[in-house]
């Protein structure tokens, strides 16, 4: 790994010596054997923690690795593609091991694939631990990968930052929720525009986003959480895009699987107001990273945890001015309201007080009780999908969520 770092220093990269790099035994590429065919011709484009796409200089202390350049070569193998792919390995090894240290277990897509075995003349690949996602959050995190990766390609970094010249102002989303909160006494609500999800499957067939998201303000939403992941939510930026030419006035929260800070440009360019930041996913300084950026273009950002270990992950992380509690365990499903209970109780809960954090509850919340009960949990804000997304009128559903008409 030392190697790896000086190997990336000693060419034209943008590396800060700021980063924590935490003691991992260095690795010995002697003892490490690829496949000539696992290896393939793609030139390296390697990011720390996955977020490489941003100018280095724009999140000034923060990180990063991005190089197309010359690469020192080091090991046994002979041509230098496979050193890159070594190289590349490294970065993903050295990626997992910062994220499971935090008690992060969503791991990043390896970068080459399985493997290559051979069995006498036939070859096949191995389904193994390593290169087989193990829960539908891994499975999402992998396929947006691939996904970004080809988005990138399409429109590179300087070509959306020309776009951002055209793109509307941003609204104050956490304004919003603050101003919705004093005016009804209610949790402000994020309504969701969500035509499917991987647990309950389609939502709505009858879809039409722009519809939704003005039945949604007419109800009395503050502000609109827009999903966007085509793949697991039939969602996509297409619709972002569309409410927000509406000229739907309740700010809008791009909901979508960030990785990589490209994507939130893309999302500034498209429309939103927010962004959303699962800490499940995320190391620390790629939270840190990405708040920087959004700042800088003027995007509010919602943090989301499941448990106490994320909750204290991001409690820890300057800046953060709403905070999301996912009722809702994406790795098996489970919804549990208590959720947002348990993580807002004793020291937690005061310390988000004294920081005046907006927390959001997040998931399975259907009648009046659900809200007074996270209500009473410490929430100013709920983001409720499912049971408005799937009445006649969602608009409506407002009134019956609340027991009461929020929209005067
Ligand atoms: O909802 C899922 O199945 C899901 C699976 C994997 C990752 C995220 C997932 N959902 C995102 C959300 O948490 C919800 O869309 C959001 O909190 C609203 O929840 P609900 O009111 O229960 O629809």
């Amino acid at each position: 790994m030392e190697r790896l770092m000086s190997s990336s220093i000693s060419s034209k990269t943008h590396f800060k010596s700021s980063i924590f790099v935490p003691p991992i035994a260095p690795l010995e590429p002697k003892r490490v054997w690829f496949p000539q065919t696992w290896l393939s011709k793609s030139p390296v484009r390697c990011s720390l923690m996955g977020s490489g796409s941003a100018d280095a200089g724009e999140a000034s202390e923060i990180k990063k690795v991005e190089s197309n350049d010359e690469i020192v070569p080091f090991s046994t193998a002979s041509d230098s593609d496979s050193t890159l792919k070594i190289k590349e390995w490294e970065v993903q090894r050295f990626q997992d091991e910062i994220a499971s240290s935090q008690g992060i277990r969503i791991r990043r897509r390896p970068p080459t694939g399985p493997p290559l075995h051979y069995v006498g003349p036939f070859e096949f690949r191995l389904q193994n631990e390593g290169n087989t996602p193990r829960n539908i959050l891994e499975e999402i995190v992998w396929n947006k990968d691939k996904e970004v990766s080809k988005l990138k390609e399409r429109k590179q970094l300087y070509t959306l930052k020309k776009g951002l010249e055209n793109a509307p102002p941003t609204r104050d989303f956490v304004g919003a929720l603050r101003a919705s909160y004093a005016r009804t006494g209610l949790p402000a609500l994020i309504a969701e525009v969500k035509k499917a999800s991987p647990s309950r499957g389609v939502l709505r067939e009858n879809f039409n986003p722009v519809e939704i998201a003005q039945a949604y303000e007419k109800g009395g939403a503050a502000c609109l959480s827009v999903l966007t992941d085509e793949k697991y939510f039939k969602g996509s930026f297409e619709n972002l895009e569309a409410i927000r030419n509406a000229g739907i006035k309740c700010p809008l929260l791009c909901k979508e699987f960030v990785i990589d800070a490209w994507q939130i440009y893309y999302a500034r360019v498209k429309g939103a107001d927010a962004i959303l930041l699962i800490a499940a996913v995320l190391p620390d300084l790629d939270i840190k990273y990405m708040i920087k950026i959004c700042k800088m273009l003027g995007l509010a950002t919602l943090v989301e945890v499941h448990d106490e270990r994320e909750m204290d992950r991001v409690l820890g992380i300057d800046g953060i001015e709403l905070i999301g509690i996912n009722n809702r365990n994406l790795e098996t499903f489970e919804v549990d309201i208590s959720n947002t209970q348990k993580l807002l109780e004793g020291v937690r809960g005061e310390m988000i007080r004294q920081k005046d954090i907006i927390v959001v509850g997040e998931s399975g919340l259907f009648n009046p009780s659900d809200v007074s009960y996270v209500q009473e949990a410490g929430v100013r804000s709920v983001l409720v999908g499912e049971s408005l997304v799937k009445q006649n009128d969602p608009g409506k559903g407002i009134a019956s969520l609340f027991g009461k008409d929020i929209s005067l």
